[in-house]
């Protein structure tokens, strides 16, 4: 690991020194284990605790495929479903690792009683298997963690509509919290200059998942002039949102629950800010009732800020505790698109405000091959910007997922796997510095 580290710190090794390098025979890599599947059972789901089921284990090398690659991660990122995984919530991973494992001979290899997580990597190619040609060992990369087979013609317009579609490192293994990772080769795609690895790889998931979900015409298609509310808007995804509403020209009325997070939102350049905290709505009297009077109220509040006009996308996420304010402050032909369920995914809205309102409501996961490398080239070309606050080691990943898990941090939370230390990996610093305000927003909140 320490030739390979020196050989991408010096900077001028070949491809063919990178080919030549011995590979290890085990790495270290943040993992679940299958025997501690039950360890939090009884618990309430706040309080499952994710430093106690992630494990920094000596994992070993898997055997490279075809048209796959073995990538050296210089640094990597939390991302919520490495959350669901530690808490084993709402299955435990192994299942979807035992059913990829029945697909195929080489599929085999990601079924184990170990899990290495994690869906998001900068680092450099070590590798390539058989049939790979356009990347080489020694390319600097970020990957992207849509797996899909592409054997069906279900997949071929729409990846993300392939039978066989699955999460890297969520439900294939060999995943992006580790010294080494295994992905297929189509999933790599060219690391943004301008940026440190840990920079780099904070945007990955969340921004394709925001990019399809808000941009792409799969989703729900922003158009100039939109009034988009976002939930969560200085987390994971909502920073994402937030910056393609502001750069698409529409208006970002953006949802958080502390002043310091309205302030983030403010900085992006949103003008429209919501404190959910400070305004105390209800939407639910009890578990089971919710309150439309509350539904107004936010709606009210909404207006007070586009000047009367009600919401024409909603970038939904939340699920349960939000979802039926977020169909009713909709508009009339106007769409809620969502991508999940942090709070609850047995929603309830009043569907008269639906079909009477002819609303849509679109269901979006992460993004295909194109949208992500889409969304990848607008961080390459700085439009978009990563939303990092706080660099753990890969020791540490166990917190770095409390912090995710307890809504403690803002924006993204990176990781550094083989680089010894944060501001690595930036090539083109005339770039950086044109955007080193942007880059650093979240920085230290
Ligand atoms: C990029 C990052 C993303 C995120 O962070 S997303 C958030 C994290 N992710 C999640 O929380 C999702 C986790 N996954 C799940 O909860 C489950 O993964 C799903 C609920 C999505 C699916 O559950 P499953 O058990 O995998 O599939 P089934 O469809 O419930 O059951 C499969 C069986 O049901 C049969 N079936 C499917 N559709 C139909 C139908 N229309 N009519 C009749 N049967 C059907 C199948 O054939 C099969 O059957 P047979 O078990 O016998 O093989
Ligand atoms: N399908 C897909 O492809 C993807 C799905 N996801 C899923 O999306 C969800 C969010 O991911 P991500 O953005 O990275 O997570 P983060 O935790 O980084 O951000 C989510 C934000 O949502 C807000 N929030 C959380 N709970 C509630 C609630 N009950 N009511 C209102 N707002 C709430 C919080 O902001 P605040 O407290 O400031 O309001 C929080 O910061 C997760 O469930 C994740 O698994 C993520 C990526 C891809």
């Amino acid at each position: 690991m320490k030739e390979i580290l020196e050989a991408i710190q010096s900077q001028d090794a070949t491809s063919q020194d990178f080919a030549a390098l011995k590979l290890p025979e085990s790495y270290r890599g943040v993992t679940v284990h299958k025997d501690e599947t039950e360890m939090f059972a009884g618990l309430e789901t706040r309080e499952k605790d994710p430093r106690k089921s992630l494990h920094l284990d000596d994992v070993p090398l898997p055997e490279l495929g075809p048209g796959e690659a073995l990538v050296a991660v210089m640094a990597s990122s939390v991302n919520y479903n490495s959350v669901w995984t530690s808490i084993f919530e709402p299955l435990s991973t192994f299942g979807f690792l035992e059913r990829y494992g029945r697909v195929s001979e080489l599929t085999k290899r990601h079924d184990l009683p170990y899990h290495v997580i994690g869906s998001d990597l900068a680092g450099v190619v070590l590798r390539t298997g058989p049939g790979v040609n356009a990347w080489n060992p020694g390319d600097e990369v970020v990957a992207h963690c849509l797996s899909v087979e592409l054997e069906s013609s279900d997949g071929h317009n729409d990846t993300m509509l392939d039978p066989e579609q699955r999460i890297w490192g969520f439900e294939t293994n060999f995943g992006g919290l580790a010294e080494i990772a295994l992905v297929k080769s189509n999933q790599l795609m060219p690391k943004p200059d301008h940026l440190s690895w840990e920079e780099a790889a904070a945007p990955g998931l969340v921004n394709s998942t925001a990019y399809r979900q808000l941009v792409s015409r799969n989703g729900a298609g922003m158009k100039q002039g939109d009034n988009v509310l976002i939930w969560g808007a200085s987390g994971g995804l909502g920073s994402y949102a937030t910056q393609f509403a502001l750069a698409g020209g529409a208006t970002p009325i953006c949802v958080v629950s502390s002043p310091e997070k309205a302030e983030i939102c403010r900085n992006m350049g949103a003008e429209a800010v919501i404190d959910r905290n400070a305004e105390g709505y209800k939407f639910w009297k009890d578990e089971r009732t919710q309150d439309p009077k509350e539904w107004k109220r936010f709606g009210k509040r909404i207006r007070e800020f586009t000047g009367g006009e009600d919401i024409d996308i909603v970038f939904e996420h939340p699920g349960r505790e939000t979802f039926g304010a977020s169909v009713f402050v909709t508009r009339k032909g106007g769409t809620i698109t969502t991508c999940a369920s942090t709070s609850g995914y047995m929603h309830e809205y009043d569907n008269r405000y639906l079909w009477m309102s002819l609303k849509r409501i679109i269901g979006s996961h992460f993004a295909n091959y194109r949208e992500a490398w889409e969304a990848n080239r607008l961080i390459a070309k700085g439009k978009i910007h990563p939303t990092l606050s706080k660099v753990y080691s890969l020791e540490e990943t166990g917190q770095a997922a409390y912090d995710v898990h307890r809504n403690l941090h803002q924006g993204k939370v990176g990781v550094l796997a083989l680089a010894p230390e944060e501001g690595l990996g930036v090539r083109n610093h005339e770039m950086r510095a044109q955007h080193l305000d942007a880059i650093n927003r979240f920085r230290n909140i």
